[in-house]
């Protein structure tokens, strides 16, 4: 990651503890990149993604990402694999040496949370996704979402040796980042993607893994210990619950290595969980109304729950199916509202101006009660009841609804 310090030009601080400290600068500064040189001995980087940063990285525009990840998700690349060299061989136990910091006052315990998870299997090939893993005495425990990917590869793993063995790195390319938060089919290749978005490189170790700071080969026992309670993107704390026990074999770590430390509930871990999933919503709606427009997952929605579909209308009714292909499309999406062409979806007044002009609550809002919704959402009791509105002019009295230039 130290390439990418430069670009970033991150907001330096000498030294900070990594019990609270480390969390209060990156709150502080939450959505700048923080380069602190002193953690327990080691660097951190923090802050480094939001769309700003990643538009910047990747010479897309900020509004035209979508479309930048739609292309390269119709052009996976194979993985450029390069030597395995420049890495130290460390025991299991300097995971309690890494600068893993503690973020908020109730937290169980230090927490690695910008850990992509590699795995492979024979039938569903590579995945890669993120998870959060509270540090114990002597293994990890991982959050694994039910009916998630790395869930499935889990248990097919269990039937058939026990344990399923993974990779995890620590202090990713931004493209692996974003390929291991996108959501597809079981069998879509995460490396694959991370392979066509940007240049990066791979090892071959007893699979393929992408290169990072830290590298820890671990095995996902059929054990579990309590996980939680842990911040997440809504900013609250998620429950405990019995979650996999990880169990670590080995860290490699490259020579003066940089610590990514995701502040739970900052706009980089809003943006990294939302912002990929943009794409897989767009190419979704499309199937059904194939003159929708864009998609956007809004920071007030902690980039998961709420979203805005920008469609032009063709047909009365447009409105309401984009909406149910939307809430289809994302199954952690919780309200999502359907504007026309002409409304700014960057600007969250101009969504509140079609609401509050091209709206009749009796005729344009969808109720859906008893769905399953996001486990993060705070209100939820375990089932969601899911709200869309379709906020597009009807299309035999546009005039009325014409905006003054
Ligand atoms: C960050 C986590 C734990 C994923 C939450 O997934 P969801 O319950 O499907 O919204
Ligand atoms: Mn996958």
């Amino acid at each position: 990651m130290r390439e990418f310090i430069n670009l970033l030009n991150p907001i330096t601080i000498n030294k900070a503890d990594k019990r609270y400290e480390v969390a209060k600068v990156l709150k502080k500064y939450d959505g700048k990149p923080v380069y602190i040189k002193d953690v327990d001995g080691y660097e951190i980087l923090g802050n480094l993604w939001s769309r700003d940063s990643l538009s910047k990285f990747f010479n897309v525009e900020k509004e035209k990402f979508l479309f930048f990840m739609l292309k390269k998700l119709d052009d996976l690349k194979e993985p450029k694999i390069v030597k395995f060299s420049g890495y130290k061989k460390e025991s299991p136990d300097f995971i309690h040496s890494l600068p893993i910091p503690i973020y908020y006052e109730k937290d169980p315990g230090p927490y690695i949370t910008s850990g992509v998870v590699v795995a492979y299997d024979e039938d569903y090939g590579y995945n890669m996704s993120i998870h959060r893993m509270l540090v114990k005495e002597d293994h990890l425990v991982i959050r694994m979402v039910e009916q998630r990917h790395l869930y499935h590869y889990y248990h097919k793993a269990i039937k058939e040796k026990g344990y399923l063995d993974v990779y995890i790195t620590i202090g990713n390319h931004p493209a692996v980042l974003l390929a291991a938060s996108t959501s597809g089919d079981i069998t879509f290749d995460e490396l694959k993607f991370a392979s066509s978005l940007s240049d990066v490189d791979v090892f071959s170790l007893d699979f393929l893994v992408p290169k990072a700071e830290i590298i820890i080969k671990a095995k996902i026992l059929n054990e579990l210990d309590d996980e939680g309670p842990f911040v997440d993107i809504t900013g609250t704390y998620d429950k405990v619950r019995k979650q996999p026990i990880v169990e670590i074999e080995k860290i490699y770590v490259k020579d003066n290595f940089i610590f990514h430390a995701l502040l739970p509930g900052g706009i980089e871990h809003k943006t990294l969980m939302g912002l990929p999933q943009e794409p897989r919503m767009f190419k979704y709606i499309r199937n059904t109304i194939p003159s929708v427009k864009n998609v956007r997952l809004t920071e007030g929605g902690c980039c998961w729950l709420h979203a805005i579909v920008q469609i032009e209308k063709k047909t009365e009714g447009d409105g309401k199916n984009a909406i149910l292909s939307a809430l289809a499309s994302h199954p952690s999406l919780k309200h999502v509202v359907v504007v026309d062409d002409d409304i700014n979806i960057f600007d969250i007044n101009d969504i509140e101006y079609a609401i509050a002009t091209r709206v009749q609550g009796d005729r344009d809002i969808v109720i859906i009660k008893g769905a399953k919704g996001s486990s993060l959402d705070p209100s939820s009791d375990g089932l969601t009841t899911k709200i869309g509105i379709d906020a597009t002019k009807p299309l035999n009295c546009k005039e009325k609804f014409e905006r003054i230039i």
